[in-house]
């Protein structure tokens, strides 16, 4: 049985679009600091491995409706280095979009926080925008696929290389002879690529980690391709056990075809548990929150303009191939009524009572407002005791369907802290979770080793060949921690200058 990740992804008002409405919810932004603060406190007690923060560079009132945690939140990077002050071993990840941020502000923020954390900073790179977020920063147009993926290869290099501008031992101190620095020791970075040009060095020392945790979420081929070329850990949008096999077996593939040790790539899923003392109560919490999404039909004329179009009877009626639209959403849904229904319509009736315990047949039948929860609320669910949640967890991971999960909860702090409180304990019964934290670093936490620094190995090539002026590059192509990059410790050959 071999250890899973288990990290929690942070989303103040709940994950579940209607969390922040459920009894005791936070529900304004304005608090989450105490809200963070809690939870930190409580994660790091439960030994998770890391807080994830994922980020979105713009709002607007639809997302009160469909991601209520994006509307109005604390930036990453600043949570994360809020949260380091407050803890003392638990990871902490940020996400940065590299269509839009500057490698060397990044590479500087991010190494400074991991020194102010002890090494316990992980970074998240994504590359999506829409098209209220280049608007955000002056930008026409979302660049295309191939552009924004070809930018985050240079973004993920030169970060590499900014991180390592300093070797661990060019600072010397030495107050007797005058000497701080070794100058040999600090390199420029001088990539010159198609996207960046960055001169270097970077006026931080290297993080403790030397490169911070790398994590890629994505679906396009292109990003799996990232992940699987770039990145640490991958996370991954699944439907399913078989699903996530699948693509465990694909991001693998291609690691090893882009010449990694394809183990070194964790793939992580993420996964909303909805926990209750009993399988009835969990399924009564469920049904609650489904209860309180809004669906257009709550408005006596019609829906504001930027609620979600998927979440209407009429919408239902387009999946279920029955029309429903001039029915109470509140109507039960027998068994002659699913009879009528497409096969989506009756794979909705089946989320539905898995979830929620309702049951066209029994005395508590699905309504329609159920089934358009259920097709318009995207939610890797489970529901469940804390036993029923850590077997799911536990058959997964010996299907070898993952490393590891991100774990959202549908309301701060009751259902993350029952998840902490009672489905961590249990993972550590099973052996599934670590009862200490190992380590100190966030590295060590995922079972990764430190990297060397991409110039220091440099030197030895070049005290070897006696040709090689480390830190200056021939260009974008080859990167310090990219395919075959010396940046995971993979033999120096492989490193192109
Ligand atoms: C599990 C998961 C989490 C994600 N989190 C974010 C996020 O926090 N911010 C973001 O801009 N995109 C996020 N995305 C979207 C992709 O990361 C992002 O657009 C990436 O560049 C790959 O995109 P693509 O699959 O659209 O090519 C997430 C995707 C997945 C599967």
């Amino acid at each position: 049985m071999s250890r899973l990740i288990i990290g929690a992804m942070i989303r103040t008002l709940g994950a579940y679009p209607s969390g922040w409405r459920a009894p005791g919810a936070h529900r304004d932004p304005r608090g989450d600091a105490a809200v963070l603060r809690r939870t930190a406190e409580v994660a790091e007690a439960a030994r998770l491995d890391y807080l994830f923060f994922g980020d979105w560079l713009a709002t607007g009132e639809d997302l009160a409706y469909r991601d209520p945690y994006l509307l109005a939140r604390v930036d990453p990077l600043s949570a994360v280095t809020y949260l380091a002050g407050l803890t003392s071993r638990i990871g902490l990840i940020a996400t940065a979009n590299t269509t839009y941020a500057d490698p060397y502000t990044l590479a500087r923020a991010t190494a400074s926080a991991d020194l102010l954390s002890g090494g316990r900073i992980g970074l998240n790179l994504v590359t999506g925008s829409e098209a209220r977020t280049a608007g955000n920063h002056g930008r026409d147009a979302r660049p295309s696929d191939d552009s924004r993926f070809d930018r985050a290869v240079e973004f993920e290099q030169v970060l590499r290389t900014l991180w390592d501008s300093f070797e661990d031992d060019a600072i010397i101190a030495d107050a007797a002879t005058g000497a701080l620095l070794d100058p040999s020791k600090l390199h420029a970075t001088d990539f010159d690529g198609r996207h960046l040009n960055v001169t270097g060095p970077l006026n931080a020392v290297r993080p403790v980690q030397g490169h911070l945790p790398i994590v890629h979420s994505g679906t396009s081929p292109r990003s799996r391709l990232f992940a699987a070329q770039n990145a640490d850990l991958a996370l991954v949008a699944v439907s399913d056990l078989e699903h996530a096999i699948a693509v465990r077996e694909e991001l693998r593939a291609l690691a090893f075809e882009s010449g990694r040790d394809d183990r070194t790539l964790k793939v992580i899923a993420p996964v909303l548990p909805i926990v209750g003392e009993t399988r009835a109560h969990a399924q009564s919490i469920a049904d609650e929150l489904s209860e309180l999404v809004q669906i257009a039909e709550d408005w006596p004329d019609a829906p504001p303009p930027a609620f979600p179009a998927d979440r209407s009877l009429a919408q239902l009626s387009s999946l279920l191939g029955v029309d429903v639209s001039h029915r109470s959403p509140d109507a039960g849904v027998t068994t002659a009524v699913v009879a009528g229904f497409s096969a989506v319509g009756q794979e909705l009736v089946e989320i539905v009572a898995e979830r929620t315990g309702r049951s066209p047949s029994g005395d508590r039948p699905p309504t329609l407002r159920h089934l358009v929860v259920a097709a318009s609320v995207n939610a890797s669910m489970i529901v469940g005791t804390a036993e029923d949640i850590a077997s799911e967890f536990e058959a997964w991971s010996d299907a070898g369907a993952v490393d590891g999960f991100n774990v959202l909860a549908a309301t701060h702090p009751a259902q993350f802290e029952a998840f902490a409180l009672g489905v961590a304990p249990e993972l550590q019964r099973r052996g599934l979770l670590a009862t200490e934290y190992e380590g100190t670093t966030l590295r060590e936490h995922l079972g990764l080793a430190r990297p060397d620094n991409v110039h220091a190995r440099a030197h030895e090539v070049a005290a070897h060949a006696g040709s090689l002026r480390p830190g200056v590059r021939a260009g974008g192509a080859g990167g310090a921690g990219g395919p075959g990059g010396a940046g995971r410790g993979i033999e120096p050959a492989s490193w192109h200058p």
